[in-house]
């Protein structure tokens, strides 16, 4: 067997394909969504690699044609997920014994296999089940899942390397254990990359895993744990069980084994989760690493000097691409009175041409939102302005779930800086505008830092370059993600590292070498090849 160091090769990011009409990639994704659609499947728990099917159901629907079912889905219990924690801690011997380069390999192969063959099917499963258009889906479920199992595998070897210094007569090295226990994945419904990269970023630097989906994500997220088996995943070390939070995370927290949390999603989760483990402190071998990436409340600030062409299209494009359900979507946006006439005009011939449905027809530029609840809860919010006098819909507003869950983009002007709906994430295609008199910069910045708990992503819009300086010094602590004259949405893997802080989440940026150190515990060896034999040696001498 061979000893040599291994390189993995810092990775480019898979490109989005172009899906034309008449190209090869739109054809063969329209054969395989078509497919899909017409064959509805059973989606069992898979525990060490066997499938098991609880008989206690749910159902995956189509969010814009909501009486399509897509699949039946098996949920986990207390039972199932006591087993599954069983199957990760005996599967976690062999995989922590397993060299890195191949753990990695697992992970390399998958990538190739999604930039490959399994394409179709990643971007189908989004686009039908999470209500994606094409160009969001691909970019999410193909070339962001990609880009999580390549360059995570190039950070994990990257901190492979950092050993401490050796002196003469000592050599000391650093070895990057696995946790010592299992990792609890948590997942949100709105990206199927960080469906994939939760579980398989712990799993990368060798420990196992418990996977719980989001319920409306568990289509999608199925064929991921299909394809990393395929990739050759060993049994056990991904356990996928998708159930109830309330039914599955007790269980799983209340277990002394817990050594890690890896969770996206929202805050008020989050906060549960942690309180859990607060509660459960004293019976774990080990304090859990908690690590979670959560809601946002995210800003547009525009300067009198903006570009206002790039600043409207920032808008659209930040506000309502995949209907507002990305945690760094734009939802408060301040802008100078003198701006604001141009900006408004700009706007509403712009959204003019926003299609909003079928994500199948591929000229619509938004589907429907994920489900009942969050149709309800975002037209609450739209409600809310509506009968409100501090408050204006300038445009959209309406609202159907007849077919499918469908908002339109809408946008709100405020005379209320801290109106409801400049303080609440909301989740849905909803923008609120403040406009701020242009000699109160100052206090209008001020406003921006202080209005929301979130610090998630921000931009700024100016062209004046003291005014630049000045602003992203003013709101350090804003954003964890921070734009200079570009949209607040659509980071990529390894070059804009992700995450926020306050109500944001810990901070330690998905797809990064801070996260994928999180779920290492390195022992440091010293060794001495010429040992002391006179424990005096360090005495001071009497005179
Ligand atoms: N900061 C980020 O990187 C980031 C990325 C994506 C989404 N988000 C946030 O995620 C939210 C939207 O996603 P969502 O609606 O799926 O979030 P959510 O909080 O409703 O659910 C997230 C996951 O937590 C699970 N869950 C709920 N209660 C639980 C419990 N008691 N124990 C264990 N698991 C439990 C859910 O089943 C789901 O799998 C938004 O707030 C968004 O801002 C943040
Ligand atoms: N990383 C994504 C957001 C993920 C949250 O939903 C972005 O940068 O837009």
């Amino acid at each position: 067997m061979s000893n040599a160091i291994y390189q993995i090769m810092r990775p480019q990011n898979e490109p989005v394909l172009s899906f034309l009409p008449g190209s090869d990639e739109k054809k063969s994704l329209k054969r395989r969504i078509a497919e899909m659609k017409a064959s509805a499947i059973e989606i069992p728990l898979i525990i060490n690699g066997k499938e098991i099917r609880t008989g206690r159901t749910g159902t995956c629907i189509i969010p814009h044609n909501k009486s399509h079912v897509l699949a039946t889905c098996h949920m986990a219990g207390p039972r199932e997920t006591e087993i599954a924690i069983r199957a990760a801690l005996e599967a976690g011997k062999k995989w922590e014994a397993t060299p890195w380069d191949h753990r990695l390999a697992v992970f390399l192969r998958a990538a190739e296999l999604i930039s490959g063959p399994w394409r179709d099917t990643l971007n189908a499963a989004t686009m039908l089940g999470q209500s994606k258009t094409v160009y969001e889906a691909d970019a999410d479920a193909a070339c962001e899942l990609a880009d999580f199992f390549r360059f995570n595998s190039y950070f994990v070897r990257q901190i492979m390397e950092e050993q401490p210094q050796s002196v003469p007569g000592v050599l000391n090295r650093m070895e990057y254990r696995p946790l010592e226990g299992f990792v609890f994945a948590v997942t949100p419904f709105n990206f199927t990359a960080i469906g994939g990269n939760l579980p398989s970023s712990p799993a990368m630097a060798g420990n196992t895993v418990i996977w719980k989906p989001s319920s409306t994500a568990i289509y999608s997220n199925y064929y991921v744990m299909k394809l990393l088996t395929e990739a050759g995943l060993p049994d056990g070390v991904i356990n996928f069980v998708p159930g109830a939070g309330s039914e599955v995370g007790p269980v799983v927290m209340g277990h002394p084994m817990l050594a890690g949390i890896h969770f996206t999603g929202s805050t008020a989760t989050f906060n549960t989760m942690w309180r859990t483990v607060a509660q459960n402190l004293e019976n774990y071998r080990n304090y859990p690493r908690i690590v979670g990436e959560t809601g946002g409340k995210d800003f547009l600030f525009a300067h009198v000097s903006a570009d206002t062409d790039a600043l409207i299209h920032a808008i659209i494009s930040g506000s309502f691409s995949y209907q507002g359900q990305k945690c760094s979507a734009t939802s408060r946006v301040y802008i100078p009175e003198s701006i604001w006439p141009d900006v408004k005009k700009g706007l509403l011939r712009e959204m003019a041409d926003l299609k909003t449905g079928d994500v199948e027809d591929f000229t619509n530029y938004m589907g429907a939102v994920i489900d009942q609840a969050a149709f309800d809860s975002v037209r609450s919010y739209i409600d809310f302005a509506r009968a409100s006098p501090e408050a204006d819909i300038i445009a959209g507003g309406g609202c159907s779930d007849e077919t499918g869950f469908f908002i339109e983009p809408t946008v709100i002007v405020t005379t209320d800086p801290h109106f409801k709906t400049m303080q609440e994430e909301i989740f849905g295609p909803v923008v609120t505008v403040y406009i701020y008199k242009d000699d109160a910069c100052e206090k209008a910045l001020e406003l921006c830092e202080s209005t929301s708990g979130y610090a998630l992503t921000g931009a700024i819009f100016a062209r004046d370059r003291i005014a630049i300086a000045k602003i992203e010094k003013r709101l350090t602590y804003s954003a964890g993600n921070l734009y200079i004259n570009d949209k607040t949405t659509g980071a990529f893997v390894g070059l804009q590292p992700f995450g926020g802080s306050r109500a944001s989440g810990t901070n330690e940026k998905a797809g990064s070498k801070h996260n994928l150190s999180r779920w290492m515990s390195p022992r440091t060896i010293k060794e001495n090849f010429s040992p002391s034999k006179n424990y005096r040696l360090g005495l001071m001498q009497e005179s």
